[in-house]
């Protein structure tokens, strides 16, 4: 006969370092569990003090903090009658380490810290933790008093163990250590432990969640056994959005998901499963003889849980839970709901009085635009969630608001700006407008011509010279200064509207936060102003490349119902910074020497292939010189050491770049993912030698081919 058991994983909205409001969603998490019927709840990471505190980690305080709320959590009598598995950082003889700790009723039955920690791209683990790098080993920690003393326990067991209930065995699994070849799962199932609980910090990257249930899908399909994720979700307090996702998978199928993009601040899922699913799957001959071999055993904190209430022998009203197809969105819907949640966390917690953003009529400040949109778009989704409502009416100070449409969030929190001088089109003006209407944004459509003329002027005056475009005769060096003129200028125009234009509008808010659209591709080649309007508050696509937002556009023409994006995606990408005559318009591709399609294949070598000048080389020639590219070797190494070159004397833009929601592997936010020198020999002297001996060799080995088929001929 089957054993059921239901038991709980969530999504957590946690924020670093706000500990009170980590503990009423744990708690909230744990009510709703039980709601659900279950007996066992996995919460995230760290989530009493939230997983991105960073170099908060090294303050004793976050500890001695997270002990306070832990306990205030642990006695907290609706946590009762439920086996809890929450995320905590603890010092334990000096050390600091990063947790578990499971309970049940009010009582601590182990702590287990992280074996293995992440620290690889945006992960510093190990920068405030230490690995618990000896499996199975275990100690005795001492318990701070004041948990002593509403536990009843002096000390826990501190290490590397598992614990049993009355019918099954359950392990610990954190985060990073599903990733790594020696996953702490294997051990523990050929150990009999049967349920895995995974408590992680997992940020969303464009199309990487796949990877993740691979993983979980994979091990459970090669052990057996039930595995519960759970995630934090949401932006807690820097450019990652940790993307939730919590669920449930017995023996390779899912049985529940939580969503990866949603407003709700707590998201519980919940599965009923049968523990004899998991014995009748491992009944495999060589796994058991693999178990029987283990020389190590675990340490096992044996309790008197029940997961399976005795009471309930057969209850003809519990059904296990079926499998499910595992939910995943397209990148387009990935880039319209990943930045929107990250931006709505951002308003409600920085509490500011909305976004400003300069629309150009281009495609990327149309992409951060419909971002917005899109946020909007979610809130009126989710309005009947308490939270949702009470932050909205607290960002428009009207607690009488209840919006129908997201036209009317914009109306009160959203304004855009055409920033026009003689050289913007009538196009490209109009489109900014045209976007504004459908999407509801207070928009400002202004001239700014004679502030550019007074700047010039004012330095003629100064020094005598007044600089003119190449096109009536002005060197490189004035007309590119002529063009970052007007481009700082929209910088600072757009810092002064961000503060004002509220209060024209006789409202009480505070100040809106300025949006920036530079995008990854962009920065990578260092094609843009610094402190221009790519320098900002924040910026929902500096992680996203051109090829994405464009498929982007095109996906939120249909599915957002915005026809005029369509006019956008036509047009040519232009800065619109230099005058435009019968013969010419400035256009991106031409100006940067490469397409945006090659700066993907360039930064996707650079960081995720890690790739230096030669081996970009060497990879792109086997590319390139193939059909359709039918590139010369000459040709590729030209391209790849103008790249290198402008990566290079652009790179110290990246110091200053706006903060940008992580989403491309290939991002290279100096801050925190892609850390570089940015004083550097853009010409690469030995490297670019190496190429050239390459070259100079595929060009002898290709000519012998060419004679040896002559002669055949
Ligand atoms: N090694 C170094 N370390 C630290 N700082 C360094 C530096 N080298 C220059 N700098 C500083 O950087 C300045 C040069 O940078 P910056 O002033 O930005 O100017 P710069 O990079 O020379 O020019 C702007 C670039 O962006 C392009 N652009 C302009 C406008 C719009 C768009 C578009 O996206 O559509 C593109 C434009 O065609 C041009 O290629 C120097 O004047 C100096 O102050
Ligand atoms: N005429 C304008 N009015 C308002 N903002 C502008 C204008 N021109 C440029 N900007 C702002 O400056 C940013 C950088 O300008 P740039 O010309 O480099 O455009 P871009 O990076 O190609 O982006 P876009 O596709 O939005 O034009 C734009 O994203 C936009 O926010
Ligand atoms: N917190 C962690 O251990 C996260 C690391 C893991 N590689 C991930 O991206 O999900």
């Amino acid at each position: 006969m089957g054993q059921y058991i239901t038991i709980a994983t969530c999504n957590l909205n946690q924020w670093a370092l706000d500990f009170e409001g980590n503990r009423d969603r744990i708690i909230e998490s744990i009510r709703e569990a039980k709601r659900q019927g279950a007996r066992l709840r996995v919460g995230p990471e760290l989530e009493v003090c939230g997983y991105g505190c960073l170099d908060h980690f090294a303050e004793n305080d976050l500890y001695d903090h997270s002990w306070e709320i832990y306990g205030q959590i642990l006695s907290n009598p609706d946590t009762f009658d439920i086996l809890l598995d929450i995320g905590m950082p603890i010092i334990h003889k000096s050390i600091k380490y990063n947790c578990r700790i499971i309970s049940y009723n009010g009582k601590i039955l182990l702590i287990r810290p992280k074996l293995f920690l992440a620290n690889d791209g945006n992960y510093r683990e190990m920068r405030y933790f230490t690995p618990w790098n000896r499996p199975q080993y275990y100690e005795e920690y001492q318990l701070p008093k004041h948990i002593a003393k509403s536990t009843g326990q002096s000390r826990v067991t501190f290490g590397d163990c598992i614990v049993e209930t009355l019918e099954t065995r359950l392990g610990c699994e954190t985060c990073e250590e599903l990733f790594t070849p020696q996953s702490p799962h294997i051990a523990m199932s050929l150990d009999g432990v049967e349920i895995f609980t995974n408590s992680s910090g997992s940020h969303h990257e464009l199309r990487k969640l796949d990877t993740r249930f691979k993983l979980i899908t994979e091990a459970t399909k090669k052990c057996g056994g039930v595995y519960l994720y759970a995630n934090q979700k949401g932006c807690d307090g820097d450019r990652l959005y940790y993307d939730g996702c919590a669920s449930i998978i017995v023996n390779g199928n899912v049985l529940a998901q939580a969503s990866q993009f949603s407003l709700k601040d707590v998201e519980v899922v919940s599965a009923t499963i049968d523990l004899d699913d998991v014995r009748s799957y491992r009944n495999q001959k060589s796994a058991s003889n693999q178990a029987v071999n283990q020389k190590t055993h675990y340490n096992v904190i044996k309790s008197d849980v029940e997961l399976s209430p005795s009471e309930n022998i057969f209850d003809p009203t519990v059904y296990p839970s079926l499998p499910q197809q595992v939910k995943y969105h397209l990148p387009e819907e990935e880039i319209a709901l990943g930045p929107a949640c990250w931006l709505w966390d951002y308003l409600r917690r920085s509490k500011t009085g909305g976004f400003f953003l300069p629309l150009s009529g281009g495609i990327d400040s149309c992409a951060t635009a419909v971002i917005v949109h899109s946020m909007c778009r979610l809130v009126v989704e989710s309005i009947d969630d308490k939270q949702v409502l009470a932050d909205l009416q607290m960002l428009v100070k009207d607690e009488t608001f209840i919006p129908k449409t997201p036209q009317e969030i914009a109306q009160r929190l959203f304004y855009t700006s055409f920033m026009g001088t003689e050289n913007s089109s009538a196009e490209t003006r109009a489109r900014a407008k045209a976007l504004s209407q459908a999407i509801g944004s207070f928009h400002v459509d202004l001239n700014m011509d004679n502030l550019v003329s007074a700047v010039v002027s004012l330095f003629e005056v100064a020094t005598g010279k007044r600089p003119i475009f190449k096109i009536f005769g002005g060197s490189s060096t004035e007309n590119l200064a002529l063009q970052n003129i007007q481009a700082r200028l929209r910088m600072v125009l757009s810092y002064l509207f961000a503060q004002l234009l509220p209060w024209t509008r006789g409202k009480t808010t505070p100040g809106l936060l300025v949006l920036g659209s530079a995008n990854v591709d962009e920065c990578l080649r260092g094609y843009l102003t610094k402190y221009d309007c790519s320098s900002a508050d924040i910026n929902p696509i500096g992680g996203i490349s051109k090829t994405d937002l464009k498929r982007f556009i095109a996906w939120a023409e249909i599915n957002f119902k915005l026809p005029i994006l369509n006019d956008f995606i036509t047009a040519t990408p232009t800065a619109e910074l230099e005058p435009i005559t019968a013969d010419y318009v400035q256009s991106d591709e031409v100006d940067m020497g490469m397409s945006y399609d090659e700066l993907s294949r360039f930064g996707t070598l650079r960081k995720v292939g890690k790739c230096g000048p030669l081996a970009m080389f060497i990879k792109l020639y086997h590319e390139w010189s193939q059909p359709p590219h039918n590139l010369t070797a000459e040709q590729v190494a030209e391209k790849v050491k103008r790249f290198w070159f402008f990566y290079a004397i652009n790179r110290h833009k990246m110091t200053t770049m706006t903060p940008a929601y992580h989403a491309e592997q290939y991002s290279p936010d100096d801050n925190r993912f892609d850390l570089r020198p940015f004083l550097i020999n853009p010409r690469f002297p030995f490297a670019s030698k190496k190429i050239d001996e390459l070259v100079e060799l595929i060009n002898e080995r290709q000519a012998e081919i060419d004679a040896s088929n002559k002669s055949v001929d």
